[in-house]
């Protein structure tokens, strides 16, 4: 059998839903209704671009499209939707938001990420590369530095034919992501140096890193590379591909690379209906490689309709109006969005606090979030600390004033082994895995976690749409709770290591289904970092405590204050918003990319649903910094120094 041969997908087909939905009788799930243009493209069965600022629902926009085309039988079984994500904490939020609004048909709609997917392709269809492109000894991820990069070039120039040495001047930093990702592979490796400056160094980056002798090195740029040359080279897999996601979804259609967005067009560009949402104000990914225009090259490329929708669901009238101000200086043309959201009474939307220094800002800061949530139906949850970088900086601080009221902080962009903690807390491993324990734990009372464990554990098993075979995931789900209950009673935390705790779940769920599971679903997420990443979380959780459920809360941290940067809060939303550090030393790389910072700043203000303070210190105000204060003033912020 040849490799082309096995070129089928592995999804499992589902079995096919009892009863579709007339599509003049569809409803959205879950929410009231959408605006009107939001309709209009929600029923468009072509390419289409939601085009929309923040809070206008794009997300959910997709959920329900989702639900749409599944319920109506649009996307017939057994077909699939792909929604493509860049993070992976997207990717499973949008998962999740399908799997709510109709979990019947759930098993349909693959959320996974770019990377995932490409190097999902390379990783089971490898073997049917062209000859030249062909591994011998399979491949290790790794990003080049900079500095690698820059040796590169340096040789690369050295060594370059007479004509195009002069040629060979390409800027380090961006030397990956536009030549590497935009250099398509030819099917044969060219030998001569008859080419121009760009496919020479493009091959010679290849020579050094991929057709060498043992190991390939490869980044996921070159990953996305080698899976678009597979599609093109295989026929074949291009069919199935299309075959199986008829229809694709991406989402953050602004942070597409020129690398992604070939791919796009080369496996998806005929017969796929591919809808995009995003938000060309919310660009924050130019330095890696997002490319500027994304949704006009995608509305002429695939001939989309562009909608554009103009309610925001999120954000109170008044936190609106700060962010067109903000908006404006992004996109002139912009127009001002309509707030759906109630404002509640009693709040100051928007107030700069200026503080003496960083002890001062993390004390002043948790007596007043510890006073808000006395006060109020609040939990620690709503409210977010946000950086442009360096969070970790203020985590000592922010951890140890807030702890003295008994409130919790979770750093998501902390690493835990090689991932960091947002990616390890949304994995679905460590959702089951969690899951798992707190059911052996607490045997009562915790109905809406067992169904998602079983779920979980239907999908893990193929079981989603057989009752019999459902019957017995949930006979074997109470044995394995009875028996990590047994294990758990026998083995108290103070006493137990964090690989014994591991090692024992793995040894009582399937494990080896759950990776094939995963690797089906997730493909770009190591089963193993994932794993790995959990013991070192639960290692450091262990330390000390004398209670399983404590230890559970503590991973999980679930109710805390979240401290997190701005590229990470993309997509995110909380009730009070802290945007840290409004100065200088945070935003140092304002003046090389005015555009990119503003849009980082944007995206940053824009998480807030209700309030939003703005901290800085008592520096200079001059320089690039300079215009974020000159929007704040002209929105009317009013500033107030906390001492
Ligand atoms: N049609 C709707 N009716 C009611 N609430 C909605 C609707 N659409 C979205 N929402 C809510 O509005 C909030 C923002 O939605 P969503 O996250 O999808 O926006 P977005 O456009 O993706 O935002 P951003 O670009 O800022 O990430 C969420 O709380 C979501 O549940």
């Amino acid at each position: 059998m040849s490799a082309s041969d096995r070129l089928v997908p592995t999804r499992r087909p589902t079995l096919r839903p009892t009863t579709l939905i007339p599509v003049e009788d569809w409803r959205p799930a879950g929410i009231e209704d959408l605006e009107p243009a939001a309709w209009q493209a929600l029923r468009d069965t072509g390419n289409v671009a939601v085009v929309a600022g923040p809070g206008a629902g794009k997300t959910e926009f997709l959920a329900q499209r989702a639900a749409y085309l599944l319920q109506t039988g649009l996307c017939p079984w057994p077909q699939h939707i792909l929604a493509i994500s860049f993070k992976r904490d997207a990717a499973a939020n949008l998962g999740r938001r399908v799997a709510a609004r109709v979990p019947e048909h759930a098993s349909r709609f693959a959320s996974m990420t770019f990377d995932a997917f490409t190097k999902g392709l390379v990783d089971r269809f490898a073997p049917a590369l062209p000859p030249d492109w062909r591994m011998s000894h399979g491949y290790d991820i790794r990003m080049a530095p900079d500095s690698e990069v820059r040796a590169f070039l340096n040789t690369v120039a050295f060594s370059a034919p007479q004509a195009l040495a002069r040629q060979v001047g390409f800027q380090p930093g961006r030397f990956v992501s536009d030549i590497v990702g935009g250099w398509s592979l030819p099917e044969s490796v060219p030998t001569d140096d008859a080419v121009d400056a760009v496919s020479y160094a493009a091959r010679e980056w290849w020579r050094a890193r991929y057709l060498r002798p043992g190991k390939a090195e490869v980044d996921f740029v070159m990953l996305n590379r080698l899976a678009e040359l597979l599609v093109r080279a295989v026929p074949r897999l291009r069919r199935a591909l299309r075959m199986t996601y008829p229809i694709v979804f991406v989402d953050e259609f602004q942070d597409t690379t020129s690398a992604q967005f070939s791919f796009l067009a080369s496996v998806f560009g005929e017969e796929a209906a591919v809808t995009t949402v995003g938000d060309s104000k919310q660009r924050i990914m130019g330095w890696a490689g997002a490319v500027p225009e994304a949704v006009q090259r995608f509305t002429s490329t695939f001939q989309a309709t562009a909608y554009w929708l103009a309610w925001n669901f999120r954000s109170s009238d008044a936190l609106v109006e700060l962010q067109h101000v903000i908006a404006s200086k992004l996109d002139p043309t912009t127009v001002r969005a309509t707030s759906k959201a109630t404002a509640e009474d009693g709040h100051e939307p928007a107030v700069l606090w200026t503080f003496s220094g960083g002890d001062r800002e993390a004390r002043f800061i948790a007596d007043w979030i510890a006073r808000d949530i006395a006060g109020s139906d609040r939990m620690p949850a709503d409210f977010a600390l946000i950086a442009r970088q360096k969070v970790k900086d203020f985590e000592p601080l922010f951890r140890a004033r807030l702890a003295a009221h008994g409130i919790r902080v979770r750093n998501d962009d902390a690493r835990v082994g090689k991932i960091t903690l947002q990616d390890l807390l949304k994995s679905d491993t460590t959702r089951l895995f969690v899951g798992l324990l707190r059911l052996a734990h607490q045997p009562r009372g915790l109905a809406a976690l067992w169904q998602e464990v079983s779920a979980t554990l239907e999908r893990v098993h193929g079981a989603a749409d057989d009752e019999t075979a459902q019957q017995r995931v949930g006979e074997d789900l109470s044995d394995l709770t009875t028996r990590l209950r047994a294990w758990l009673q026998a083995h108290p935390p103070s006493t137990t290591s964090a690989a014994d705790a591991v090692r024992k779940v793995l040894d009582l769920v399937d494990s080896a289904a759950l990776r094939r599971y995963m690797k089906a679903t997730a493909p770009g997420e190591e089963f193993d970092l994932v794993t790995g990443a959990f013991e070192a979380r639960l290692e450091t959780v262990l330390d000390g405590a004398d209670d399983w459920g404590v230890v559970l809360d503590e991973f999980e941290s679930a109710d805390a204050v979240v401290l997190l940067t701005t590229h990470r809060s993309k997509g995110l939303e909380y009730h009070t918003v802290f945007f840290l550090g409004i100065h200088g030393r945070q935003w140092w790389a304002l003046g090389s990319d005015p555009r990119e910072g503003t849009s980082t700043f944007f995206v940053g203000l824009s998480r807030a649903a209700q309030r939003l303070v703005f901290t800085t210190d008592r520096s200079e105000r001059t320089g690039p910094i300079a215009a974020f204060f000159a929007m704040l003033t002209e929105a009317g912020v009013p500033e107030v120094d906390q001492g």
